[in-house]
């Protein structure tokens, strides 16, 4: 005899009402409530203040009204002091908290470090119990599998896979495609120069971004990147998205209800997947026609060959899947296209706001570069001026402004224990603004600090110079961006005279960025 329908009916219900109020108790009463009770004992038992946490929003309604009232207008010019309009949070709270205080963004805690020698701890540590910070279960997939998120060895891995794409053998014989694509940018500008008056206005944040995508795609994807262009587009939509699920608390489980907005969300990601897949295969197809035994050296070439591995049976940790490809392809979009560009555009502003800087930038290039006005791949590294001015943009303007890592166990940094759950901020742009590493002229532009290189520029024993971040996951890019940058800058000003636009508005915003809220509208002259 069976079991009485009464009896499977509970059984069923128990095995599902459990699990279901198990997640529901870890989601709001121990994330939400216990969790920040705790790290909030830990802290004040050490003397470090703790803004007062509300349920669920934390000071997220502070922290927007502030930066709102601030940001709500421009600077009144070009001064470089622009740190506490930058993250206005920051500056108010240590000035009514001390340098060291905890606030809530939603539910998380958040520690700044003050001590350089403490953030480097924290960026050189190996170990496990400090981490970067996985994404919001709510928010869009922007580069999960990548470099960027992964952690241990899926992290090494793919680093050591990627590695050789950044090499720099690679990265010369990627000078002559950086110049093609911003000679092909610079010729539209001049087809529509022609109907305008001698000079013309144009912003170059806009046009930057175009370009360093196409840049990525051309260099990173090769043959492919035609396909890799229309997935960036799709990222950007993602960007987007992401950036109105950020602006608002976490609220468990309102991810899985299909509201139109999720749907749209859950459509770009398949879609995505879908074009990279396509990607991957047709690059595989195109091996088999040409009978060679490798996809090109490019990094989807790189990758695929990783794939290949997992083909011949090898370690599935020594290969690379499908959805470690889409990870990577997102990432280096993310991660090389829009720091790049507002790096680009930050220099080129300084270069205008200073004309005799320009001028000696613009007379170096035209000594080292070619007949054809376009630097050639060996010639780089003799742009002297121009790397002491990129350096000086890094430091007033690093794109990566604010770094973050979590703790994942109670950890000492320094002298504080800092607890589990914790997010650990690394202000970089605070640093990079301090008088005491710089000197008094801190916040001014000044190139000839970093006449002797980067590592004698400032006035301290630390490290305190980090537009690329430091340790084992430094940014794989740092070369390819600076050449990228260098080629880009010198290819404009060997044709253009550029100046301050009047509607130029000065305002630094760290929108996950450091970016130039209104633009950067420039005006050019040709020469
Ligand atoms: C001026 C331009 C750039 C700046 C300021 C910059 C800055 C940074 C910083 C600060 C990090 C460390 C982030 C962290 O640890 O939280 C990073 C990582 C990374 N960057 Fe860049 N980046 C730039 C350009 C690029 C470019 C052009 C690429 C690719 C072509 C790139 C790819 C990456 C990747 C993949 C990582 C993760 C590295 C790893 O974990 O192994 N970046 N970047």
């Amino acid at each position: 005899m069976g079991l009485p329908l009464e009896v499977i009916t509970v059984t069923l219900l128990v095995a599902l009402v459990i699990p279901f109020l198990h997640s529901l108790w870890r989601a709001f009463v121990e994330d939400l409530w216990l969790k920040p009770r705790r790290i909030r004992h830990v802290f004040e038992r050490q003397g470090i203040k703790c803004l007062p946490y509300r349920f669920v929003i934390g000071n997220l309604p502070e922290l927007t009204a502030l930066s709102k009232e601030v940001q709500s207008q421009p600077l009144p010019s070009i001064k470089h002091d622009h740190c506490a309009y930058a993250i206005p949070y920051y500056y108010r709270w240590i000035h009514e908290y001390g340098d060291k205080f905890i606030f809530w963004q939603g539910a998380q805690a958040r520690f700044f470090l003050t001590d350089p020698d403490d953030v480097k701890e924290v960026l050189c540590s190996r170990s496990t119990q400090i981490s970067r910070l996985q994404r919001r279960p709510d928010m869009v997939n922007l580069v999960d599998n990548g470099l960027l998120q992964l952690e241990g060895e899926d992290w090494a891995f793919h680093r050591r896979t990627l590695n050789p794409g950044f090499l720099p053998d690679k990265l010369k014989k990627m000078v002559p495609i950086m110049a093609g694509c911003t000679m092909e940018m610079i010729e539209k500008w001049s087809s529509k120069e022609a109907n305008e008056a001698k000079r013309h206005e144009i912003d170059v944040f806009t046009e930057l971004k175009k370009l360093t995508a196409d840049i990525i795609a051309h260099t990173a994807f090769g043959s492919s990147y035609a396909e890799a262009k229309q997935i960036f587009e799709l990222q950007q939509e993602q960007l987007r998205l992401a950036k109105q699920i950020g602006s608002k608390p976490f609220i468990p489980g309102l991810r899985f209800i299909p509201t139109a907005f999720h749907r749209h969300c859950w459509k770009v990601e398949k879609k995505i997947e879908e074009l990279t897949f396509e990607m991957i295969e047709r690059r595989i197809h195109q091996r088999k026609l040409n009978q060679k035994d490798v996809h090109g050296d490019d990094l989807l070439g790189l990758m695929i060959d990783a794939m290949d591995n997992r083909a011949l049976g090898l370690d599935k940790k020594l290969s690379m899947g499908i959805a470690d490809i889409v990870g990577e392809t997102k990432t280096f979009f993310m991660a090389g296209h829009e720091t790049t560009a507002t790096s680009i555009s930050w220099t080129l502003m300084l270069l205008a706001a200073y004309p005799e800087w320009q001028e000696r930038v613009r007379d170096e290039a035209r000594t080292v570069c070619d007949a054809s006005s376009v630097p050639a791949p060996g010639s780089l590294h003799r742009l002297k001026l121009l790397s002491m001015v990129l350096n000086e943009s890094l430091r007033l303007y690093p794109p990566g402004a604010l770094m973050t890592r979590i703790a994942n166990k109670d950890i000492r940094v320094g002298k504080t224990l800092v607890p589990k759950g914790t997010v650990i901020v690394l202000p970089i742009i605070a640093f990079h603004h301090d008088e005491r590493y710089w000197g008094p002229d801190a916040n001014e532009f000044r190139p000839e600090r970093f006449s002797e290189g980067a590592s004698k520029a400032s006035q301290s024993s630390s490290a305190v110079f980090l537009p690329f971040s430091t340790g084992p996951q430094f940014c794989i890019g740092q070369l390819f961006a600076l050449q990228e940058a260098k080629v880009v800058i010198a290819s404009i000003l060997l044709r253009y005279r550029i100046m301050v636009s009047p509607r130029y508005r000065h305002s630094p915003i760290n929108y996950t960025i450091l970016q130039p809220q209104f633009g950067v509208p420039l005006l050019f002259e040709s020469i």
